[in-house]
């Protein structure tokens, strides 16, 4: 479903003379239907980058990131928007929102652009935001004045709306208490069961160990003269 292939990405620094900095010198990956890989590696080893490179935010420079049939790094932007909406669903880490949007619409938008009927749309979302314990009182409340445990457990509940072919989930369960944090590791393990193929960075290791099928260590991938 997700499969990464020689892929290698610097930035370069514009505002700052052009300095180059190499992160992926060799980037291998394949996330089949079911399966969770967990990315691991010191702090700036390129975990984060590695996931936007396959939502397309980042481009790649060589080699191929491919999800499901479209080769993301050579792809058009209507093409990257076209995937985001149909197959690959991203929990970023922090939640952005249009401001104003009431929550329960917040969560429903993937379903609604997707053009499923509004009363289904919001009933999964009520669903959801009822799992993962967000009050009632506040679904009709923008979630940017929300504490930044809701704020994740909103930005769960909306990648988990629609079932996508594949999911990345960059610290899903950072600021979540035991009990959402189990709740959040169930919706999980329902969506491997359905074949989602899910890549996944986890600081917290008893979380990873619990949902991982495979661990990858990013450092693999690192340029050799970092590596
Ligand atoms: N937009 C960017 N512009 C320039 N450099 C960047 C950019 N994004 C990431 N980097 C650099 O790429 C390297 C990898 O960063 P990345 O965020 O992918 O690491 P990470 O493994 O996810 O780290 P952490 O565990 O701390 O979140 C870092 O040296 C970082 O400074």
């Amino acid at each position: 479903m997700i499969s990464v292939k020689n892929a290698t990405k610097s930035f370069v620094l514009h505002n700052q003379g052009g300095a180059v900095i190499p992160v992926m010198g060799n980037g291998n990956l394949t996330v089949n239907a079911g399966e969770c890989v967990g990315l691991t590696g010191a702090s700036g080893a390129g975990k984060s980058t590695l996931m936007r490179m396959i939502y397309g935010n980042y481009l790649t420079q060589s080699g191929e990131v491919r999800v499901g049939g479209l080769n993301v790094a050579q792809a058009e932007p209507r093409e990257i928007l076209q995937m985001r909406k149909h197959t690959l669903g991203y929990v970023s880490q922090f939640l952005r929102v249009v401001p104003r949007v009431p929550t329960l619409n917040v969560v429903a938008e993937p379903l609604l652009q997707l053009g499923t009927p509004r009363d289904q749309a919001l009933k999964r979302a009520s669903e959801l935001l009822s799992v993962l314990r967000i009050p009632e009182r506040l679904w009709d409340l923008s979630p940017l004045t929300f504490s930044g445990g809701e704020q994740q457990r909103v930005n769960i509940a909306r990648g988990f709306a629609y079932d996508y072919p594949a999911l990345l989930l960059d610290e899903p369960t950072a600021s979540l208490d035991g009990r959402n944090r189990e709740t959040v590791l169930g919706l999980i393990e329902t969506a491997k069961e359905r074949g989602t193929a899910i890549v996944g960075i986890f600081h917290d290791e008893s979380a990873r160990k619990q949902v991982c099928t495979r661990e990858i260590d990013v450092i693999e991938f690192a340029p050799k003269a970092a590596a």
